[in-house]
């Protein structure tokens, strides 16, 4: 028999401690702000220095303006000492896992490590999986410069 290792920002496939991301997930879940949907979802993630960041959705009553559990996620990220992302686990209310809405793995992959993965509804599978092709960093020519107004 042979088994398959896949190297990630944290280590190997198998280092994740997928159990514990997901009692976080769960943890942060337990504090949504779903008033309207009374759909809680949480999210935890494993950065690349071992550290776990979560989030949890947090509604408005204009409706569109809701934070989804990724973004709280990601804010909580940054506002611990930044880093990038090893592995992934988003879980509804009855902590059953959840894929991440569009917008999120957008939000995610600005902030993957090389290898990420994401616990899934169909397994565990890697951020080009979920999201192909992406749009980011790579595509701005000269991130952060300002934009002159003439054309590349
Ligand atoms: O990736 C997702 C998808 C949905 N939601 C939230 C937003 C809203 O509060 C509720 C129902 O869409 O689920 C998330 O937090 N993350
Ligand atoms: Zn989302």
């Amino acid at each position: 028999m042979t088994t398959t290792t896949t190297t990630t920002g944290g280590g190997t496939r198998e280092d994740i401690p997928w159990a514990e991301l997901r009692k976080a997930a769960t943890e942060a879940m337990r504090k949504a702000y779903v008033p309207y949907s009374r759909f809680p979802v949480g999210a935890a993630a494993l950065t690349e220095d071992g550290r776990i960041v979560s989030g949890c959705n947090v509604e408005n009553a204009s409706y569109g303006l809701t934070l989804c559990a990724e973004c709280s996620l990601v804010s909580a990220l940054q506002m611990t000492g930044g880093g990038k992302l090893a592995a992934f686990s988003c879980v509804d209310g009855e902590g059953n896992a959840l894929m991440p809405c569009g917008r999120c793995r957008q939000l995610l992959y600005e902030f993957r490590a090389p290898g990420m993965l994401l616990m899934t509804v169909s397994g565990i599978k890697t951020m080009d999986e979920v999201l192909p092709d992406a749009f980011g960093p790579q595509n701005l020519t000269e991130a952060g410069t300002a934009w002159t107004g003439s054309a590349p």
